[in-house]
C-alpha cells in the first residue's frame, strides 16, 4: 500500500509550518529509532519479507515464562515470529492479560510483546475496509462508523489508504449524505447525528480536497439546527432520542466544518450541566449513572462551546482518574471491568483536562479551605503562570464568566490545541500503555475489549486512539515527538498525535482547518 507523507507547505500559515516540522521531527525520530533497530523501511515501520534466519532455525523451546528460563529468543530483524513462537506468545499474552486482570501486577514483561505489531494491523484493518463494498449486509446501519473506525486506525499508525479506496469512500459516504443535510447509516438511510460525525470525521481523515469538497457545509448546518431541543440539547435523528452523544457529535461536526452558530449553542452547556451526577461524571441523560463514554461527550462539548468552566471540573477529574484500575486500563464506569476502548474515552478525558487545570486550580480554591490546600499541593507541581497557559484562549481562568473576552465560536478547537501545559498526566500513561499493547492487542492484527474476547474495528480505533493520547500525555507542546521514555517499548510504537477533542489526526485536522477556514 504506498504511502503519502507528502505536505504541501506552499500557503501555509505559522501554525501550520510549525506542525510541518512537528510531524517531519516526528517521523524523523521514528525513522532513527527504526533504523537503529536494524529496521530500513522509509515509514520506520517493520516490514514483512520472505525467508529469514530465524524461520530457518530451530525455535526456542516452548518452556514456561518463568523469569528463570532463558530469555526468549527475539522476532527476525523484520519483526517476524515464527508460528511456535507466535503461539507461545499468544499463551503468554492471554496468561500475562489474565493474570493482570486478577493480580494487577506483571510477573515478567517480555520486551518484544510490548511491540506495536504494526504490519499485522493494517493488513486486518485494509481487509475489513475492503469487504464494505456493495455487497456488504452485516451492520449496515453502521456503515460510516466502520470507515471512520478503519481510517482512523490506519491514519493513526502513520499510513493511508490507496487512491482506489480512497475515492470509494468517498463515493459511498456521499451516497449516504441526505440532500437535506446530514448523514445516514447508508445509502437512502435517515440522516442520524452519530453516522454525520463518523462520516465527517472520515472524510476528514482522508483529507484530500475532493473528499473535504464533498460535504455539503450549508445543508449540515440546516440538519444541525433540526436535531436542535428546545431545551438547549440534540436528538440523535429526527424524532430521536436525545442524550449527551448527540450533544457531542452536533457540535464536533459544527466546529470541525466551521459552521458552530449562537443557535446551536444556546442552552446547551445547562443541558450538559444538568447530566453531571454526584459521582463527578456525566451521565447520558439527566438522572441516569456517570459513565466514561458520556463523560468525554459532555467535557469535550463543553470545551468547544467555551463552557467548561461551568463543570464541576476537580470532581469530574477525581471520578475518571480513579476509573484506572490495578489491571493498567479503564472501565467505564464504577464496579464494571476495565475495556480497552476506555482507553481513549476515559483517557481523552483527561487528556483534555489536563489542559484545563488553571480552572480546575481556580474551582477549587473558590470552594473549601481543604480544596485551597489541595490546589496549593497540585500548584507545586504544575507550576503554571498566566503566559502559559493564556495564549490565545478564551477560556475564563477564575471560574466567571467574561462575554467580552469570548471569541468566534468555531475558534475554540483550534486554540485548544495550540495550548501550551505544564502540567504532567493525570493517568499512569505507561500503565495504560501496558493494558493496551499486552491486553488489547490481538497479535494477528487488530484490538479487543480484554483478553478472550473477539477483536472488532471498534476496538481496534478506540485502543489506538488512547495510545496515541498516552504517548503524548508528557509532552507539554501539542504534537511534539515525545521522549523515548513517554512511549512504552520501542519508539517505533509511536504513533500519529490526535486532536483529543474530536478524535482525528492532528495533521488531518489542521489540513481541514485551512480548508474550511477559507470557504
Ligand atoms: C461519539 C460517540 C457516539 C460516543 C459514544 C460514547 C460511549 C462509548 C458511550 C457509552 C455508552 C454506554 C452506556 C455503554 C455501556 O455499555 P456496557 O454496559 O456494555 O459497558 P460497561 O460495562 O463498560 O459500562
Ligand atoms: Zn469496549
Amino acid at each position: 500500500m504506498p504511502r503519502r507523507i507528502a505536505l504541501r507547505r506552499s500557503a501555509a500559515p505559522k501554525t501550520r509550518d510549525r506542525r510541518i516540522r512537528a510531524t517531519t521531527t516526528r517521523r524523523e525520530a521514528r525513522r532513527e529509532a527504526a533504523a537503529a533497530a536494524g529496521r530500513c523501511s522509509s515509514s520506520g515501520l517493520p516490514r514483512s519479507g520472505s525467508s529469514t534466519p530465524m524461520e530457518s532455525s530451530p525455535t526456542h523451546s516452548s518452556s514456561s515464562s518463568s523469569s528463570l528460563s532463558p530469555p526468549p529468543s527475539p522476532p527476525d530483524r523484520q519483526g517476524r515470529l515464527t508460528t511456535t513462537q507466535l503461539e507461545q506468545l499468544r499463551v503468554e499474552q492471554e496468561v500475562f492479560g489474565i493474570y493482570r486482570l486478577f493480580h494487577g501486577v506483571a510477573p515478567h514483561t517480555r520486551s518484544f510483546m510490548i511491540e506495536l505489531w504494526r504490519d499485522k494491523h493494517i493488513e486486518f484493518l485494509t481487509r475489513g475496509l475492503k469487504q464494505l463494498g456493495p455487497s456488504y449486509h452485516v451492520l449496515d446501519a453502521n456503515r460510516p462508523w466502520l470507515c471512520y473506525w478503519i481510517i482512523h486506525s490506519i491514519t493513526l499508525m502513520g499510513e493511508s489508504v490507496n487512491s482506489e479506496l480512497e475515492g470509494n469512500v468517498v463515493q459511498f459516504l456521499s451516497h449516504c449524505e441526505d440532500r437535506n443535510g446530514g448523514y445516514g447509516g447508508g445509502p437512502g438511510q435517515m440522516p442520524h447525528l452519530a453516522t454525520t460525525y463518523a462520516a465527517v470525521n472520515t472524510l476528514i481523515t482522508l483529507g484530500s480536497e475532493m473528499s473535504l469538497s464533498s460535504i455539503h457545509r450549508e445543508n449540515m448546518l440546516k440538519f444541525l439546527l433540526q436535531m436542535k431541543d428546545s431545551s438547549g440539547a440534540f436528538r440523535m435523528h429526527n424524532g430521536g432520542e436525545i442524550d449527551v452523544r448527540a450533544c457531542y457529535t452536533a457540535i464536533s461536526v459544527a466546529s470541525i466544518l466551521n459552521v458552530l452558530d449562537d443557535e446551536l449553542v444556546k442552552n446547551l452547556g445547562n443541558y450538559i450541566l444538568s447530566c453531571q451526577t454526584y459521582e463527578g461524571g456525566i451521565a447520558g441523560e439527566p438522572g441516569s449513572e456517570a459513565h466514561g463514554g458520556y463523560t468525554f461527550c459532555g467535557l469535550a462539548t463543553m470545551i468547544l462551546i467555551n463552557e467548561a468552566d461551568k463543570l464541576d471540573l476537580p470532581s469530574l477529574v477525581d471520578w475518571v482518574a480513579s476509573r484506572q484500575g490495578v489491571e493498567c486500563g479503564f472501565q467505564g464506569r464504577v464496579n464494571k471491568l476495565v475495556d480497552g476502548c476506555y482507553s481513549f474515552w476515559q483517557g481523552g478525558v483527561l487528556a483534555l483536562a489536563q489542559r484545563l487545570l488553571p480552572i480546575v486550580h481556580k474551582q477549587l480554591e473558590s470552594s473549601f479551605i481543604s480544596g485551597v490546600q489541595a490546589s496549593a499541593e497540585c500548584k507545586k507541581s504544575c507550576n503554571f503562570t498566566a503566559e502559559e497557559t493564556g495564549q490565545d484562549d478564551n477560556l475564563c481562568r477564575d471560574g466567571t464568566s467574561h462575554p467580552e473576552n469570548e471569541g468566534e465560536l468555531s475558534d475554540f478547537g483550534f486554540s485548544y490545541i495550540g495550548r501550551h501545559t505544564e502540567c504532567d498526566p493525570l493517568f499512569h500513561s505507561i500503565a495504560l500503555q501496558q493494558y493496551i499493547l499486552l491486553c488489547s492487542q490481538v497479535l494477528e492484527g487488530g484490538f479487543r475489549d480484554k483478553p478472550g474476547k473477539q477483536r472488532d474495528f471498534y476496538h481496534s480505533c478506540y485502543c489506538l486512539s488512547g495510545l496515541s493520547v498516552s504517548q503524548y500525555s508528557w509532552s507539554k507542546e501539542d504534537g511534539g515527538p515525545p521522549l523515548t521514555s513517554s512511549v512504552l517499548g520501542p519508539y517505533t510504537n509511536l504513533l500519529e498525535p490526535v486532536h483529543p477533542l474530536y478524535n482525528v489526526v492532528v495533521d488531518k485536522y489542521y489540513k481541514s482547518h485551512e480548508f474550511f477556514s477559507t470557504l
